[in-house]
């Protein structure tokens, strides 16, 4: 099988060129918009056309950036080909095309690419469902180059709450309080970012009652967690029909 990688310069990208040179598996073809900071294998063709990239993958890891994997996906439209999307910050436009790509070709989009993560958003939801009374805080941590906020993993794991209690989220997200803003209402539902040093990701769902409060916690501590597990599912996605999927279908949990 040969792999295609968007963002193959990256932080996540490098990790996943190196596991497939280590595992002598086939780099197809790689992606990324600046200057190539690694080597890749003779045959890998290097490319900054998405529609190249497409033509020399039987399957496309993408860790990179929102304009970038909207350019995957318009060339997908034309180029079916399985897709394992990790980006995150996509806007509703770039959400809104990848529903429209995957009625063509099965694409996996997951905002964390780690087991704990997956179990976490399970968690959560039952969590926010039984201790229906709690208040419900997110609290996420990265290294001081994430340009997104809050994190994918955040929002993902702040919706999963809100659905389990019959809410929308964009109607009870609070993303910052500051000044004087009044008491917390009950339903919402805060997320807060905290940026520095080289945090590899770390996320906080807590839930606060009086006299007691519980917080799940998972912590990423190394970034290989996210390239290995993109490549789990993308050995599983190849064999999917048409269709949009999460990594609980993956992982099936
Ligand atoms: N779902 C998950 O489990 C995880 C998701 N992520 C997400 O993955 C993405 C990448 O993260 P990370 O590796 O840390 O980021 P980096 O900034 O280190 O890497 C981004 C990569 O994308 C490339 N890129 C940027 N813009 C373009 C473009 N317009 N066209 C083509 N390539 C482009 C960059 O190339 P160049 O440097 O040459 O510009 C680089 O290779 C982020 O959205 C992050 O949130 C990260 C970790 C886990
Ligand atoms: O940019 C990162 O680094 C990460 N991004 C993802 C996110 O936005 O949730 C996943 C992970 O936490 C690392």
């Amino acid at each position: 099988m040969k792999y295609g990688i968007v963002g193959a310069t990256g932080r996540v990208g490098t990790l996943l060129v190196n596991i497939l040179k280590n595992e002598n598996e086939k780099i197809g073809a790689v992606m990324f918009e600046g200057e190539q900071t690694i080597e890749f294998p003779s045959e890998t063709i290097i490319t900054n056309d998405a529609k190249t990239l497409l033509e020399n993958s039987d399957v496309v890891i993408d860790f990179s950036a929102p304009i970038a994997t909207q350019k995957l996906l318009e060339a997908a439209l034309e180029n079916p080909t399985p897709l394992v999307i990790a980006t995150t910050g996509l806007n509703n436009h770039q959400k809104n095309l990848m529903i429209e790509a995957s009625k063509k070709m099965p694409i996996l989009y997951a905002t964390n690419m780690s087991l704990g993560v997956a179990i976490l958003n399970k968690l959560v939801a039952m969590v926010s469902e039984k201790l229906r009374d709690f208040d419900i805080e997110i609290v996420e941590q990265h290294h001081r180059y994430k340009v997104d906020a809050p994190s994918g993993t955040a929002l993902t794991l702040a919706e999963s709450c809100a659905k389990a209690r019959g809410l929308e989220l964009k109607d009870v997200m609070v993303t910052g309080r500051s000044g004087h803003v009044g008491a917390r209402t009950k339903d919402e539902i805060g997320v807060f970012a905290v940026r520095g040093g080289d945090v590899v990701g770390r996320h906080t769902v807590g839930f606060y009652n009086d006299g007691e409060f519980l917080e799940l916690n998972h912590t990423a501590t190394s970034r290989e967690t996210f390239a290995r597990g993109a490549l789990k599912v993308a050995k599983w996605i190849v064999n999917q029909n048409p269709g949009l999927y999460s990594i609980n279908d993956a992982l099936g949990i």
